[in-house]
């Protein structure tokens, strides 16, 4: 199996596009036209250049408006095709995709298309190249990868074969096993492609909203079964038009790629064992049991004022690091770590970011088999020296430059608080707020890198993604998604910020990158939850009044329950299994702050109560001198 990527999937001109491609890991490309057209080169020098970065042409495309033509279109077709073939010999490119013809010109009929195939085999052939046909979803006679297969199989030349296009055969809903029938030496190329649902007319949706396999709603994984199982053992190219893709890092955006691809043919490996892909061999997704730990680079004073407000939520300084300048603060199976030290990943950390989440520890069954994985699907390996009387825990780097460390019971890195961390007992225990572990956290990036992370967690993880939701922030919309587990013991929301002025925005400008916003601790009873937290010295959040007369009518809720909701300042949210409480601590620093829920069997994040939490978070926000309430 070899990989490749359309040239048109990713951003740049095409001396960039290559160096991004092949750092990416792909073994080729396809050549869009307009990108050869627009580029200052002859099509040998074109060609060097791919070949000097490591990198074949396994397609040459797109062949417009062919088949079908009434003369004299029909002889000027195959003149400029005789035109494209001196191209792709100059460029050294073997195969064109012909897409099927949308000219209003265009007369149907298999036969005569069929016809005019055979014919540009025999042309083809005698150049030593060959031809590809490609049902687009919007062709004129043609939209259906099945009279694409009829015309080839009619055209019955051996330079002329199928080319498949998922996003074409998803998009109409066509049914995928109709490929199995299909010889799988016909098929001379497959183009792979996502994209999310959205009802729209074919031709726009396939040029703007496409993305990597994963990345959308589209069954790739049922399109790539079919594929496997006719035996198709050539080239697997991405062919993504995305706007978000085309004005993005080329290097980023190939690294998802290469992901995106590997991830696919992992799965279709272990779901078709007869396939003949031959993917990299490594660990199934892995199974996350918990959050082990969450932490903070923080200088001292940061360190103390976090501190003071973990104290004030029931979290009891438990530990103090044998060697370093690292506290542990722990309440129930809450984890978290304030990292002060002056060296190390933490400081630069700090130093880039100030303070914020710089790592998060997972739970997994295999540590080192969860880092095997991650690297064969691109991520960096991340290690630092370490000190004497210190383990060595398995870490990646995170999308956003953070690092996740795995932590598994097999080994002794299960002890590592035992091992690394003494008893501190310098501030009086707080009382108990009863939080019990992390529900959830919640990462802002910029919009545009919300598939990457994503692609990141779901391709590593054994995880899989709620549906986009919008966030009303006064400033604009964050679009929010969840990547959750199905037992719920890890739950990431992912919230893409598209400008400065909303809260999430503020807070990625202040923050200098993508982090942690906020982090939510699960309680089993909100009320003495809010009770304890009284007692500690804990300020919530204040809700307004508003938002409680429309609960009230939305939701008919009982007058004692109402008054205990309005009177903690707790948000309240229904879906079919259950019900939610949540309630918020104010801001720390430019944006972050924490949440603690209490679930009764929902399975939601309370996405319609956020704009409430928003605007009263901006209210606490408000420059000094305004009024505060
Ligand atoms: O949008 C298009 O025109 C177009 C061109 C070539 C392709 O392979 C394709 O899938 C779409
Ligand atoms: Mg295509």
């Amino acid at each position: 199996m070899k990989t490749s990527i359309a040239t048109v999937s990713i951003s740049g001109d095409l001396s960039e596009k290559l160096a991004a491609i092949a750092a990416a890991g792909f073994d080729g490309i396809e050549i869009f036209e307009n990108d050869f057209l627009t580029f200052d080169g002859t099509p040998r020098e074109v060609g060097q250049m791919v070949r000097d970065h490591g990198l074949e042409i396994s397609l040459y495309q797109p062949f417009r408006d062919f088949e079908g033509m009434p003369e004299p279109q029909r002889a000027r077709a195959f003149d400029r095709a005789e035109r494209k073939f001196d191209l792709m010999q100059e460029l050294g490119a073997e195969l064109v995709l012909v897409c099927s013809n949308v000219s209003p010109l265009a007369l149907g009929g298999i036969d005569r298309a069929a016809d005019d195939f055979r014919e540009l085999g025999e042309r083809a052939a005698k150049r030593g190249l060959r031809v590809g046909f490609e049902a687009l979803a919007w062709g004129r006679h043609i939209n259906d990868h099945r009279d694409a297969w009829e015309i080839v199989r009619r055209a019955d030349h051996p330079s002329i074969g199928l080319i498949l296009d998922s996003f074409h055969t998803l998009a109409r809903k066509v049914d995928v096993d109709t490929i199995r029938a299909i010889p799988g030496d016909r098929i001379f190329f497959v183009q792979l492609a996502d994209a999310p649902l959205i009802d729209m007319d074919l031709l726009y949706w396939s040029r703007h909203f496409r993305n990597m396999p994963g990345e959308g709603d589209l069954p790739v994984i049922d399109f790539m079964r079919a594929v496997a199982a006719t035996g198709y053992d050539r080239v697997l190219s991405l062919e993504i038009f995305n706007d978000q893709f085309r004005g993005g890092s080329p290097k980023l955006i190939s690294v998802d790629g290469y992901r995106s691809l590997v991830y696919l043919a992992d799965q279709v490996r272990r779901l078709e064992p007869a396939t003949a892909f031959d993917v990299p061999d490594m660990p199934d997704r892995v199974a996350v049991s918990g959050i082990e730990f969450v932490e903070f680079a923080a200088d001292e004073r940061e360190a103390d004022e976090l501190g003071t407000l973990l104290h004030t939520m029931g979290f009891e300084r438990a530990g103090e690091h044998i060697h370093k300048d690292v506290a542990l603060w722990r309440q129930g199976g809450i984890n978290i770590v304030l990292n002060t030290e002056r060296e190390g990943f933490a400081h630069s950390s700090y130093l880039v970011h100030g303070t914020s989440v710089c790592d998060i520890g997972l739970k997994v069954d295999d540590a080192a088999a969860t880092v095997a994985r991650a690297r064969v699907l691109g991520a960096e390996p991340f290690e630092q020296a370490v000190g004497p009387g210190e383990l060595k825990i398995p870490a990646i780097r995170g999308v956003g430059g953070g690092v996740m460390h795995f932590i598994d019971a097999g080994s002794e890195l299960a002890r590592v608080w035992d091992i690394e961390f003494r008893a501190a007992t310098d501030r009086e225990a707080p009382i108990s707020c009863g939080l019990t572990r992390i529900d959830h956290i919640a990462q802002t990036m910029r919009y545009e890198e919300m598939l990457t992370w994503l692609l990141f967690y779901t391709s590593i993880f054994a995880t899989h993604k709620t549906p986009m939701v919008d966030v009303i922030d006064p400033a604009g919309l964050v679009r929010s998604q969840v990547i959750e587990n199905d037992s719920g013991s890890l739950r990431i929301t992912l919230n893409g910020a598209e400008n400065r002025r909303t809260l999430a925005g503020h807070f990625l400008a202040e923050n200098f990158g993508s982090a942690v916003q906020h982090i939510a601790f699960a309680t089993d009873d909100i009320f003495s939850t809010a009770a304890a937290l009284k007692q500690n010295g804990f300020l919530p959040l204040v809700i307004s009044p508003n938002y409680y007369e429309d609960l009230d009518a939305r939701f008919d809720l009982d007058d004692a329950l109402m008054e205990r909701l309005r009177a903690d300042h707790i948000l309240y949210d229904r879906d079919e299994h259950g019900e939610y409480f949540q309630l918020f601590s104010r801001n720390y620093g430019e944006g972050f702050f924490f949440e603690i829920v209490e679930r009764r069997s929902y399975k939601g994040y309370g996405a319609t109560n956020a704009q409430f939490r928003i605007a009263a978070q901006k209210r606490h926000m408000r420059p000094k001198g305004m009024p505060r309430i």
